[in-house]
């Protein structure tokens, strides 16, 4: 597709009342699926981020990664059971969850966000205490329910000009380690933070009417809609718990919560700096 001079300009004078709007704000971007297993998407990504920075924005980065904590349990001989969405999480299963998401998925990100000339530091929820749990109260073993969120760290690292990128294993009052679903997360950190904006990216467009036909799609939702929404039988798996933290945020004060689809490069820069933004909203 040839693009024109003033097609150009078109598109960066469109961003600009966009640029001021954000310039100060916080935004918290949630990373996962299968949009993380492609390295050109990936490196698309942390441009976005980058650039984030430089107009101004304070990112906080959350990044899931059950694609690959599955994949290691797959290794282990171990089969992976989700219940509504979420990791049924036993013992042996909880310490792969450490593992792999603030072990391997974590630094890698924050690898792949420094080489592409952002500064980033990576933290899990056992950092500083960033996120205190409990455990859920319907039983998924180590699952937990965050109690607290520290976000004098995530603070502390935007001022001295770092991206956090954070994995959600979260530190229990006794000792223990609870797996938190990374949207949930990034919705919590998003409220705690005052965040202007919660912008989960996944794999699929955004909230489907037919989960099975992306002509479908929902691009605008009020929150008070979604209870409706939920009794038509619209949203199923991996969607509940994103739907619930997106309402979730919004009651919480987070001005919009978005669901955009990851599988596009710079979905996120078409979603912050353009008229017509990209996939769900939800206000
Ligand atoms: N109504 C719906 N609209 C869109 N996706 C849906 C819907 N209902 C269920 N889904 C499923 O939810 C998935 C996204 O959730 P999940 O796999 O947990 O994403 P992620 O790994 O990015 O957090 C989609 O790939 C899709 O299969
Ligand atoms: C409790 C729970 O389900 N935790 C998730 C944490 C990772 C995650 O949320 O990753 P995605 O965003 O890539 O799905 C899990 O164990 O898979």
């Amino acid at each position: 597709m040839q693009v024109s001079n003033s097609e150009r300009a078109n598109i960066l004078v469109q961003a600009l009342p966009y640029i001021k709007k954000y310039a100060g704000a916080t935004v918290v971007v949630k990373y996962g699926g299968n949009a993380m297993l492609d390295d050109e998407l990936k490196s698309a990504v942390m441009s976005d981020i980058v650039l984030m920075q430089l107009v101004g924005i304070n990112v906080v980065l959350v990044h899931g990664g059950g694609p690959e904590i599955n994949a290691m349990l797959k290794r282990i001989g171990k089969e992976s059971k989700f219940i509504g969405g979420m990791r049924y999480t036993d013992e042996e299963t909880i310490g792969i969850v450490q593992q792999v998401l603030a072990g391997k998925v974590n630094k890698d990100l924050v690898q792949l966000l420094e080489d592409a000339g952002g500064r980033a530091i990576g933290l899990c929820g056992l950092d500083g205490s960033l996120l205190k749990a409990d455990r859920l109260e319907e039983d998924l073993g180590f699952v937990g329910e965050i109690r607290e969120v520290n976000v004098d760290i995530l603070r502390d690292a935007a001022q001295n000009g770092y991206i956090p990128i954070v994995s959600t294993v979260a530190a229990g009052y006794h000792g223990e380690v609870y797996n938190i679903n990374a949207d949930i997360a990034a919705a919590r950190i998003a409220a705690e933070l005052g965040a202007m904006k919660l912008i989960l990216m996944t794999d699929v467009c955004g909230l489907l009417r037919n989960k099975d036909d992306e002509n479908t799609l929902i691009p605008v939702v009020n929150v008070s809609d979604v209870r409706r929404l939920k009794k038509e039988g619209v949203i199923n798996g991996g969607m509940i718990p994103k739907i619930d933290c997106c309402v979730d945020a919004v009651r919480r004060g987070v001005n919009r919560a978005h669901i955009i689809d990851g599988r596009i490069a710079h979905s996120i820069l078409v979603e912050l700096f353009t008229d017509e933004g990209i996939g769900t909203m939800f206000y």
